[in-house]
């Protein structure tokens, strides 16, 4: 090599002019300046300080960082780089970062202040081990590795952890491509320019020390972090950075608003501390309880609220377990254990004592066995119709009940008590009519032993398999007893042969069931039939205790007059006193007053008696629990209660549509409805009948019972018939003067009745009538048409020819073209000559015009048509 000018060779080995004169002149080889001469001495000198390839060994580093950053360093950078090691760089770095306040007076250099400092080597090997968070590159190693291309050197690399920034400006430069895949290099940078080192060092955002000791665990929040931060200095020193800045702008934009970029650097530094702010403190949770309660269920905030946890924990918990719930969601006892057991917490479901439930009184066993005594037996007698079950009842009480019925059918419930052998027997007086199957079902209830009266000449009838199976159903035993034996047709043997059909073996026969034969007439027979009874019954042990307080069921109640509610109660555990504050179904008072079966006043009376009680707030109804209470708060707490609910209740169901019945509803809607009110001399009947009613089927109507009551029609029941529409049903009742008047003003229809299957024919009847007429079509004639005319506004008029039966001006008719029909429709005009006429009949001619149709052709067939209403059958 020949002469070479100092820039030239500074060129050559790319370094400035001014580090080759300064080697030079260690080198003792003196220049003035970069275009003095250079021998070749003086040149290999240099060749030798820096390497062949330019550079000297301890700056290689530097030197590919030269050569790879677009962007010179400054001297300062330069010496920096050349006289500091790696390591010391990287100590120094972190310091400056953090506490980067003082950063304005570090220019470049960045000493290290910061105690967080002494962090950051450390954290620069972690981070490098971090391999792909870039952003660490501390050392030189790293920043020569592959990564170099990207990054500056390592030193840079440092530099920008340690705040030494301004070899980030190469380094963001030159990470460019990177950036995008590097959240964390980038965010470092941004956090570094928030510490308020914008202002002094341009480039030099130097990272904040306190993210830098905390980045190894918690990368993601540096990269919240370096996403604010990144924004403010690319913003700040957009005019510095050029690239950079728009690379951080381009990094950080979600995060703040452009405008911040202009802050205060105090601001910034504000900022900066804000974020240094440690990360929140894991929530402390409390303990958990050991054990919770709940009633019926739980929702998922009450759940969580009891176990000290967070609604959305338990909603995860449901949601692994399959369940997606909401915080309001309703838990039901498997999925609240389910859970709590989850987190080892035991449950317990509470068990409330509803007191206004009377059946809880019945269950209560607070009756011990030695103060029971026996009780006598509460007899049902069953059977078909006209098998003789008043008979046998009148025969047994020696009364004649049968004489006073109307129709012949017994329509009162009532209960009655016989001795025999100085033993009590209860009989419930249950008719056999198929309208009281309701009250047959209550019955069975209380009942201890049911009495199957069977015709001896008739054998086992649909009633008698009811009753069968109504006993069966409420376990209780059957005697059967073989009625009208004095009958010459009388046949025992079939009676007992079909009943083995239906599971009443006799004994005679090997099996259990009780056969006696008798003539319920005649009085024959009854004593063997009772003293089964009381075999039955002491096989049954029937027990009860006389000590407490009384307790049983309605057989029957209605409105008196003078008397008020009557109710015919069946005591079926302890005694029941005049003056017992008394629950009796919905209502509730005093006992006043008791009368028992045989019209005697009683002051008190023990199990299976039934009495007559007044002293009621309201008619009960028939199969209602009674019960006594303590006191008569406790009773009209809880009968009021009672009441609430049940009117409560009522209105729900009114309500109420679940998908179970919704397409019953819908179907519905379509349903044509006959308003019902039922009134009847006791409450008995009136629900007997209203349960006839309600199974009266005729297709499209629906039978809907408004009102029902026990007692005289009233005034109110005419009004609420007239408002909804209704029929007002009297069953041995009549309506009151008042009554009658509004009923005739209102035009509202009372049908009175004695016998109840009259009541359910006419009803039916009324039901058919209720329902749109149906018709038929009939053909009434046909026309030909013989030649058409056609006339300006009113159309096509067909000569025609009425060629069989006849054609009306208001039939419905149909064109035919070779029997095909081509329109339907309505006659326009009907004429003979001139003339309109109402109908022409066959074998006269008429000039026919049909409504909205004109393609009327000769040939043509008219085909008259009527709708015919159909009578039902
Ligand atoms: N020959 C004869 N006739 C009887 C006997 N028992 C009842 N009868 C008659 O059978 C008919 C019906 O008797 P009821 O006692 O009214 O029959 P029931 O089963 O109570 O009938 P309902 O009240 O309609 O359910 C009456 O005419 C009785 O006189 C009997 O033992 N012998």
């Amino acid at each position: 090599m020949t002469k070479i000018r100092v820039h030239e060779y500074a060129k050559k080995v790319n370094r400035t002019s001014k580090e080759v004169i300064e080697e030079l002149g260690k080198l003792n080889v003196n220049v003035t300046n970069h275009m003095s001469m250079l021998d070749r001495d003086a040149t290999s000198k240099l060749d030798q300080r820096f390497g062949k390839g330019g550079s000297t060994p301890s700056d290689k580093s530097a030197g590919q960082d030269h050569k790879q950053s677009s962007r010179p360093a400054s001297n300062a950078q330069d010496k920096q780089r050349r006289g500091d090691s790696p390591a010391a760089q990287g100590q120094q770095r972190p310091s400056q970062s953090s506490q980067g306040g003082n950063r304005p007076a570090q220019g470049q250099q960045r000493p290290s202040q910061s105690s967080q400092g002494g962090n950051r080597p450390v954290q620069g090997q972690q981070r490098q081990g971090q391999g792909s968070q870039g952003g660490n590159r501390p050392t030189g190693q790293q920043g020569q590795g592959s990564q170099g291309g990207n990054r500056p050197t390592g030193q840079q690399g440092q530099g920008s952890q340690g705040g030494n920034r301004p070899a980030q400006g190469q380094q963001r430069q030159g990470q460019g491509s990177q950036g995008g895949n590097r959240p964390t290099g980038q965010q470092r940078q941004g956090q570094g320019t928030q510490s308020g080192n914008r202002n002094a060092t341009g480039q030099q955002r130097p990272s904040t020390g306190a993210q830098g000791g905390n980045r190894p665990a918690t990368g993601q929040q540096r990269q919240g972090q370096g996403t604010q931060g990144g924004n403010r200095p690319a913003q700040g020193q957009q005019g510095q950075q050029g690239q950079q800045g728009q690379q951080r702008q381009g990094q950080g934009g979600g995060g703040r608003p452009a405008g911040r970029g202009g802050r205060p650097p105090a601001r910034g530094i504000n900022q900066g501390r804000r974020r240094h702010r440690p990360a929140p403190m894991p929530k402390v949770e409390k303990p958990l309880p050991e054990k919770i309660t709940f009633y019926e269920s739980l929702s998922v905030g009450e759940l969580a609220n009891k176990l000290g946890r967070e609604p959305s924990e338990i909603i995860k918990k449901l949601f692994m377990l399959g369940v997606m719930a909401t915080i309001n969601q309703e838990l039901d006892k498997d999925a609240i254990e389910l859970i709590c057991a989850d987190y080892g917490v035991e449950v317990e479901e509470e068990i409330r004592i509803d007191v206004t439930d009377l059946e809880i009184y019945f269950e209560e066993d607070e009756v011990v066995e030695e103060t029971q005594t026996e009780r006598p037996p509460v007899v049902t007698i069953m059977g078909h119709v006209d098998h003789g079950k008043t008979t046998l009842l009148d025969s047994i009480r020696d009364t004649k009940v049968t004489q006073g019925e109307a129709g012949g059918i017994t329509q009162h419930i009532g209960a009655y008590q016989v001795e025999v052998e100085g033993k009590k027997i209860t009989f419930l007086d249950t008719p056999g009519h198929a309208a009281f199957t309701t009250m047959r079902a209550r019955g069975a209830k209380v009942t201890d032993i049911t009495i199957l009266v069977v015709a001896a000449d008739d054998g086992v009838m649909p009633q008698t398999i009811e009753a069968i199976n109504h006993a069966k159903a409420a376990e209780v035993p059957i005697i059967v007893a073989v009625n009208k034996m004095d009958k010459p047709s009388a046949n025992p043997d079939r009676v007992m042969q079909e009943l083995t059909e239906h599971g009443l073996l006799a004994e005679a026969w090997g099996g259990d069931t009780i056969f006696v034969p008798i003539s319920a007439l005649k009085g024959e027979g009854i004593n063997q039939l009772l003293e089964m009874v009381l075999l039955v019954a002491e096989v049954g042990e029937l027990k009860a205790s006389k000590n407490i307080r009384a307790r049983g069921t309605v057989i029957e109640a209605q409105l008196d007059r003078g008397r008020g509610s009557v109710a015919t109660l069946l005591v079926q555990d302890g005694t029941l006193r005049i003056g017992d504050p008394i629950v009796v179904g919905n209502t509730f008072g005093k006992v006043r007053a008791m009368i028992n079966d045989l019209g005697r006043r009683v002051k008190e009376a023990g199990p299976s008696t039934p009495v007559e009680i007044t002293g009621l707030s309201d008619v009960p109804q028939a199969g209602d629990r009674f019960v006594v209470f303590e006191d008569e708060k406790t009773a009209r707490q809880i009968g009021e209660s009672r009441a609430g609910e049940a009117l409560q209740e009522q209105r729900v169901e009114k309500t109420r549509v679940t998908l179970d019945n919704l397409f019953e509803q819908m179907k519905q809607g379509e349903m044509k409805e006959l308003n019902l009110i039922v009134k009847a001399d006791v409450q008995g009947t009136v629900e007997a009948m209203a349960a006839s009613l309600m199974k009266i089927e005729v297709e499209g109507v629906n039978v809907k019972i408004i009102h029902t009551g026990a007692g005289a029609i009233n005034e109110s029941d005419i009004s609420l018939a007239a408002a909804s529409n209704a029929i007002v049903i009297g069953f041995n009742v009549r309506p009151d003067v008042n009554a009658k008047r509004a009923a005739e003003e209102e035009g509202v229809d009372i049908r009175l009745h004695r016998v109840i299957y009259k009541v359910i024919e006419e009803i039916e009847f009324a039901m058919k009538g209720l329902l749109d007429p149906e018709y038929q079509e009939k053909v009434i004639g046909q026309a030909e048409v013989r030649e058409t005319f056609k006339v300006t506004k009113i159309g096509t008029i067909a000569g025609s020819y009425v060629t069989e039966g006849k054609i009306t001006r208001d039939a419905g008719v149909r064109v035919l073209r070779d029997n095909i029909v081509i329109f339907e429709g309505e006659l326009d005009t009907l004429k003979r000559f001139k003339d309109d006429v109402k109908e022409v009949a066959k074998g006269y001619e008429c000039g026919i015009t049909v409504k909205n149709f004109n393609d009327i052709k000769e040939g043509d067939i008219f085909e008259a048509f009527v709708m015919e209403e159909i009578k039902r059958a």
